[in-house]
């Protein structure tokens, strides 16, 4: 052999052995697979969050680095899968398609739909995890995100770009408000997302039916993963959801994320953990549960107009037992977050709905981004409402009032009636602005307590009727004027004499 054949056939086993080198970390087989995890030797190359694929064809994402294996979490079903089965990398993150073609749509956590209406054609995919927009790219919260609901709007205002938690027991009505939010952005051009995990399939078609009979399925993306998902997927739906409001708002859209709600996504990831071998914190859970929904939350941002103007606000769900709000998770979460609206059972069972505890929820930006109109009306109710329910507990015994504690009260109980608001019914700005008027400033005081609500509600129709042009001015200047308000005043006392005859009866 001459030295030139030599050099050829050392090159040719080189390259031989380097191909079997790659290929060796480039797939990897199967040393133990159950319950949804499926521990990998040989992917040397890994990398986390990356998506494998199987010889079935089910997809996984890795998600455990140990030195001689990997640990996967199966995002399909594990028929016919067995130690031994090969694994393949793809080279790429986890991803979810985006598009407009979602909106109006059912998807699973992976964007499959599943609402039957035929396949989604989208364009583009981006990845399910992804870097929270930076500082600089960043815009203060200073636009209102009007939720409709009163006892909202007025003391608990919510911006754009904000991320509100809804905190409280099973059955309190939290969904009702995510729900009445969505709702009320008909014609405002925001996108919401509704991410249901770990819920009753029956209870999302239920929702969705509703979001469909008030028409706001035409802006508006439900990404579902029932309970009957694999944790995987209910571990990854937030996520998907937040890449598809990531995409509408790097188009300069608003975007409103529900995520309903965050207790269970944090079982599901703690189920994952401790499958993937994991040790387990305080309450089972893994150490980086905070990390979890902190990186999720810290997505929703507004951003500035160089970045595309765009914004996502973000109204994360978190269940309570018995109302402790100190348990793990939730005073996560409330940390987290921008503020907190507190439901409270006694509140819902005594008929106060929404079950709203003025006291214990705060909002720790809308302030900026609240209507001009409602912050002038609303101004005193925080304090009133305060001073009424301390009031109330001191006078529970005693029958004997000096006039102004008994002032006091009344006017207290006048404010806790036009804050009750019935489901799917949100208020536009110009309704709010004059029910808060007329009632923080006492003219509700010679209207009998039972009547006080629908005698607020009647009058608020009679005066859009016959003042329009007032409606349409607050609504458009979100600002009430001092001769607004003069009008709102004499048409009140009008209305009032009208039917004041009926309250003797
Ligand atoms: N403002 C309201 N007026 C009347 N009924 C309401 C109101 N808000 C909620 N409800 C009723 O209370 C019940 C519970 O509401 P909802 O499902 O929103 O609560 P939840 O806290 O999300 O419950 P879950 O614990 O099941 O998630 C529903 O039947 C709903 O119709």
């Amino acid at each position: 052999m001459n030295s030139s054949e030599e050099i050829i056939s050392i090159l040719q086993e080189e390259i031989e052995s380097y191909d079997t080198r790659t290929q060796r970390s480039e797939t990897g087989v199967v040393l133990e697979i159950g319950d949804g995890i499926a521990t990998v030797y040989g992917l040397d190359k890994a990398v986390y969050g990356e998506l494998v694929e199987f010889d079935t064809g089910a997809r996984g994402i890795v998600l455990n680095l140990e030195r001689d294996c990997v640990g996967i979490v199966l995002l399909g079903a594990e028929t016919g899968l067995h130690e031994g089965s090969v694994v393949r990398r793809t080279g790429r993150a986890a991803d979810v398609g985006v598009g407009d073609a979602l909106i109006g749509r059912t998807v699973d956590a992976l964007g499959t739909p599943i609402d039957g209406l035929g396949p989604i054609e989208t364009t583009e995919t981006r990845p399910i995890e992804h870097e929270a927009s930076g500082v600089i790219s960043r815009e203060p919260v200073n636009v209102p995100l009007q939720t409709g609901i009163l006892a909202i709007d007025a003391m608990v205002p919510i911006g754009r770009g904000q991320r509100e938690l809804i905190i409280g027991d099973r059955q309190t009505g939290k969904t009702a408000i995510a729900v009445d939010t969505i709702l009320n952005q008909k014609g405002q051009d925001v996108i919401c997302i509704y991410v249901a995990i770990g819920q009753k399939a029956s209870t999302i078609a239920k929702l969705r039916g509703t979001l469909a009979q008030h028409g706001a399925m035409d802006y508006t993306i439900i990404v579902s993963s029932p309970a009957s998902d694999p944790a995987p997927l209910q571990y990854i739906a937030p996520y998907a959801g937040t890449a598809m409001g990531e995409y509408f708002m790097s188009q300069g859209k608003d975007v409103l994320i529900v995520y309903d709600d965050l207790s269970k996504h944090a079982v599901a990831y703690r189920t994952l953990s401790l499958l993937l071998h994991r040790s387990p914190g305080r309450e089972a859970y893994p150490g980086d549960v905070f990390y979890l929904h902190s990186r999720l939350l810290e997505r929703s941002c507004r951003l500035t107009k160089e970045y595309g103007g765009g914004s996502m606000t973000a109204l994360p769900i978190i269940e309570t037992q018995a109302g402790d709000v100190s348990a793990y998770i939730p005073t996560n979460v409330i940390s987290i977050t921008d503020g907190q609206i507190y439901l409270e059972s006694d509140l819902f069972f005594s008929g106060m709905r929404p079950a709203v505890n003025v006291g214990l929820s705060v909002s720790r930006v809308g302030g900026a981004a609240q209507t001009k109109a409602i912050k002038k009306t609303a101004g005193t109710l925080r304090i009133d409402l305060a001073r009424f329910r301390e009031l109330e507990v001191f006078t529970q015994f005693s029958s004997d009032l000096d006039a102004a504690t008994q002032q006091a009260l009344d006017h207290g109980k006048r404010l806790m009636e036009i804050l009750k608001q019935p489901l799917y019914q949100p208020k536009p700005v110009n309704r709010m602005v004059v029910i808060l008027y007329i009632a923080t400033g006492g003219l509700l005081s010679d209207v009998p307590l039972d009547r006080v609500r629908t005698f607020t509600e009647e009058f608020t129709d009679a005066f859009a009727a016959a003042k329009p042009e007032v409606m349409d001015e607050i609504a458009q200047t979100g600002a009430l004027s001092g001769a607004a308000a003069e009008v709102i005043r004499t048409e009140l006392a009008a209305y009032k004499e009208q039917v004041s005859a009926q309250w003797q009866q």
